[in-house]
């Protein structure tokens, strides 16, 4: 997979050539074949499938449909360049499966489920890099977002920023009931500001007056409140969030793929089609927001700040 990743990031960020997320989604693409009546994953009696690459497990149990993505890309499960094109490579696996269709993303690092974006691919890199990287982060949220598959976050762990994103994406998030484990967007306290598609998702989950406070604020909400402002849907025991999560998959899963899937483009497709018909221009934003030298300072003493905190 080594060999792969920087081909496919290369074909992520050369603008001449169809972005991966430039296939029809959950707006206009067939539907996926429904199996007839629920039935609970764990009494199937199935095959399941597994691949990796560097950075990410993924375990597709054929009988159910239901495939599980494991970030496992230590010490954090930092949003690099690296990360986003394999984590775009195994879904777009999944995507292409027909037999797949509800996927859990969930972690492999305990106590994190991820860091959000890595600080160090903003800090002091080349504007190529930057809009390759760019490039890479819209994707995974196009492809996230946009997904035909049902999507369920079980967030065993910290969920900072881009992290947030990821579980925001889904259409479920279940969340371990540690009140240690905390999840935001809290970009304004990094002195960086989460762009408009960040937000609209945000938004879309905890309506206006939430997301507002909780952005301006740059808030990291502890399991508990972030079930109380309905940023997650429901705490589990960290023991049972993988059954969990399952059984709500088993559950959407019920229902007639296209009349789901048409709903969920219906929801989603203003604020997917503002990214897709602006993605250039963000790219461009991006590039000039990061380049500053106050932002690439507040960026830098951040990184100090968490290298304190450990030592
Ligand atoms: C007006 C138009 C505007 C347009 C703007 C356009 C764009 C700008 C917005 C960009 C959006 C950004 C989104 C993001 O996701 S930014 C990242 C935010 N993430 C965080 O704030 C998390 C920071 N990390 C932590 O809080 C903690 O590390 C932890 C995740 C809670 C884990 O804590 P712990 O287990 O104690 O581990 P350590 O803190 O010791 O960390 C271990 C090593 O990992 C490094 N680390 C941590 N997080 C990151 C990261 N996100 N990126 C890179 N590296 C990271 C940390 O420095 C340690 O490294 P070391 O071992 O070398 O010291």
């Amino acid at each position: 997979m080594a060999a792969v990743a920087p081909t496919l990031a290369r074909r992520i960020a050369r603008p001449g050539m169809l972005p991966l997320c430039s296939r029809p989604q959950a707006w206009g693409r067939a539907a996926r074949q429904s199996p007839g009546l629920p039935r609970a994953p764990s009494l199937l009696l199935t095959q399941r499938r597994a691949f990796s690459n560097n950075k990410i497990l993924v375990e597709l149990d054929e009988g159910s449909g239901i495939a599980t993505m494991k970030l496992k890309s230590p010490p954090v499960n930092s949003l690099s360049l690296d990360f986003l094109t394999e984590f775009c490579i195994s879904l777009e696996k999944l995507e292409n499966n027909r037999g797949c269709r509800g996927v859990i993303f969930t972690s492999a690092i305990p106590k994190i489920f991820s860091s959000g974006l890595d600080i160090t691919e903003m800090c002091r890199k080349s504007t190529e890099h930057y809009a390759e990287f760019w490039r890479a982060v819209q994707e995974m949220w196009l492809r996230v977002y946009g997904s035909n598959m049902v999507t369920v976050a079980a967030i065993n762990g910290s969920s900072p920023a881009g992290g947030c994103l990821l579980a925001l994406s889904c259409d479920y998030r279940i969340m371990a009931e540690n009140p240690k484990f905390s999840i935001g967007l809290n970009e304004a306290q990094l002195g960086i500001v989460a762009p408009f598609w960040f937000k609209d998702t945000f938004v879309n989950v905890v309506g206006h007056r939430v997301a507002e406070r909780s952005l301006q604020l740059g808030c990291l909400h502890s399991a508990p409140e972030a079930l109380r402002i309905g940023l997650v849907d429901e705490l589990v025991p960290e023991e049972k969030l993988q059954d969990k999560a399952a059984a709500v998959i088993a559950q959407w899963l019920a229902l007639p793929d296209h009349a789901r899937q048409l709903t969920k483009s219906m929801m989603r497709k203003l604020v997917l089609d503002r990214l897709v018909a602006h993605r250039e221009e963000d790219i461009q934003n991006f590039i000039s927001f990061i380049t500053k030298e106050s932002i690439q300072k507040s960026l830098h003493m951040y990184m100090e700040m968490l290298k304190k905190k450990k030592g």
